[in-house]
């Protein structure tokens, strides 16, 4: 049973998955804790994978870049392939002198300019949260690390032109980093009553660029944020 973008048969796919934004961290997270991992699709170029960490099955699979292509990707694992929860491992711009390059945000919530969550409840301003028992595992995962943070984060449609004063504004309401896919990932999960939490790395800074990762650091350096992710897949 294929859907319009991906190929795995049922059954194929784990009931946890973790999602990157980026196809080859996508190949490379699966490479790193899967040594029995397999291809299940290829869609696009989206690959997906499956195997098992310590004996408990897990699948990973990108959600190419913004909240539309990753919208499709939950929407047909949650309604296709009975997946329960996914957990990006996305990267993120950190917006806030809280935050440095190399940190981690669990992603408590996801404020955005998006309107993928405006029609859900007529009259309501959905708030797009994270699912609790995933958030408490990814915490437990983290220790008393002081790189890890628990937080808003906000999702954008646009990656270039961020206004500087909406920037100082989140910031100043404790929003600490911004990406491109929690929200919708948020509210998908909770359109299926699944589970979904956004683990972001800070891979480069609004406020000052001097630490920024190239893009082949984005590639590679999550270790922090994978512990954390796979603590929550299998929680
Ligand atoms: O690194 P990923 O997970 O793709 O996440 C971030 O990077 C992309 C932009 O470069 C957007 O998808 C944004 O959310
Ligand atoms: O969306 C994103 C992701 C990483 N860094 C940013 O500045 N924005």
């Amino acid at each position: 049973m294929a859907t319009p973008h991906i190929a795995a048969e049922k059954g194929e796919i784990a009931p946890a998955v973790l999602m990157p934004g980026d196809p080859k961290r996508a190949r490379r997270i699966a490479e790193l804790l899967m040594p029995d991992a397999r291809q299940v699709s290829d869609v696009r170029g989206i690959g997906a994978y499956t195997g098992t960490v310590d004996g408990k099955p897990l699948s990973v699979m990108a959600s190419g870049m913004g909240m539309p292509s990753l919208g499709i990707y939950a929407n047909e694992l949650f309604r296709f392939y009975d997946v329960q929860r996914i957990i990006r491992v996305g990267t993120a711009g950190g917006l806030s002198p809280k935050v440095r390059v190399g940190d981690v945000v669990v992603a408590l919530g996801a404020h955005t300019d998006s309107a993928m969550n405006t029609t859900r409840i007529p009259g309501i301003h959905f708030s797009a949260v994270a699912s609790y028992p995933l958030v408490a595992a990814a915490v437990a995962a983290a220790g008393d690390s002081d790189r890890v943070h628990v937080a808003p984060v906000v999702s954008r449609d646009h990656f270039y032109g961020n206004p500087a004063e909406q920037i100082q504004k989140l910031a100043d309401y404790g929003t600490l980093c911004v990406e491109m896919e929690a929200a919708g990932l948020y509210g998908v999960a909770a359109e299926h009553d699944r589970e979904a939490l956004a683990v972001l790395t800070i891979s480069d800074h609004l406020l000052d660029s001097s630490q920024d990762m190239s893009a082949e650091d984005r590639e590679h350096k999550f270790e922090r944020a994978l512990h954390l992710a796979v603590a929550a897949a299998h929680c």
